[in-house]
């Protein structure tokens, strides 16, 4: 495994290492393509109480699709998103989220990932991705 490539100090909530309110994750790619992040969920992320809030592990699942795409050397934005919630996710524990891409289709990237604690399997998503340049991407930015 090695870390992936991360572009300059951004404000993405769930990578950017200039945005201090975010998870701040970090991901590691295998040769595979395989995403992996170990991380433990600060306690401002709570939604059930001692537990991870739904939107939050959404966002975790998302994040580790979207840097499947980006092994890929693919710049996509989620396009369909859907979560299986199969045990809550607890905060302030090591949790592993690993992702991979599965196909492309043309522009339509589609990938899946999961939320384990000790091998046992959390939460898991799949994802429709779409990919778009960079300039796309600027050109959506707001003052
Ligand atoms: C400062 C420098 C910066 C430079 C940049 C540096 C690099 C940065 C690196 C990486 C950044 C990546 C960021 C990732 C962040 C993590 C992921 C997110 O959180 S993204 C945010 C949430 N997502 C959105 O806000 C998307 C909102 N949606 C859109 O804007 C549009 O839908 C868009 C642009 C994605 C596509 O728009 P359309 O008009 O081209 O296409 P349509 O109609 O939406 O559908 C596309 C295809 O998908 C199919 N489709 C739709 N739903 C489907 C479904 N459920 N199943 C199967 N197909 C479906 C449709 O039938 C269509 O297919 P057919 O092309 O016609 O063949």
């Amino acid at each position: 495994m090695r870390p992936l490539a991360h572009g300059a100090a951004h404000h993405c909530f769930g990578c950017g290492k200039a945005n201090r309110s975010g998870l701040r994750l970090n991901f590691l790619v295998s040769d595979e393509g395989l995403i992996v992040c170990r991380t433990k969920i600060p306690a401002r992320f709570e939604g059930p109480p001692g537990y991870v809030h739904g939107g939050v592990i959404a966002t975790l699942l998302d994040e580790a699709m979207s840097k499947a795409n980006r092994a890929c050397n693919v710049i996509a934005m989620t396009r369909h998103l859907e979560v299986d919630y199969r045990r809550p996710v607890p905060l302030r524990s090591t949790i592993e989220i690993t992702a991979r891409h599965l196909k492309a289709e043309g522009r339509k990237h589609f990938c899946e990932a999961e939320i384990r604690l000790h091998g046992e399997t959390l939460a898991s998503g799949k994802a429709l991705f779409i990919a778009v340049t960079k300039q796309f991407l600027l050109s959506r930015t707001k003052d």
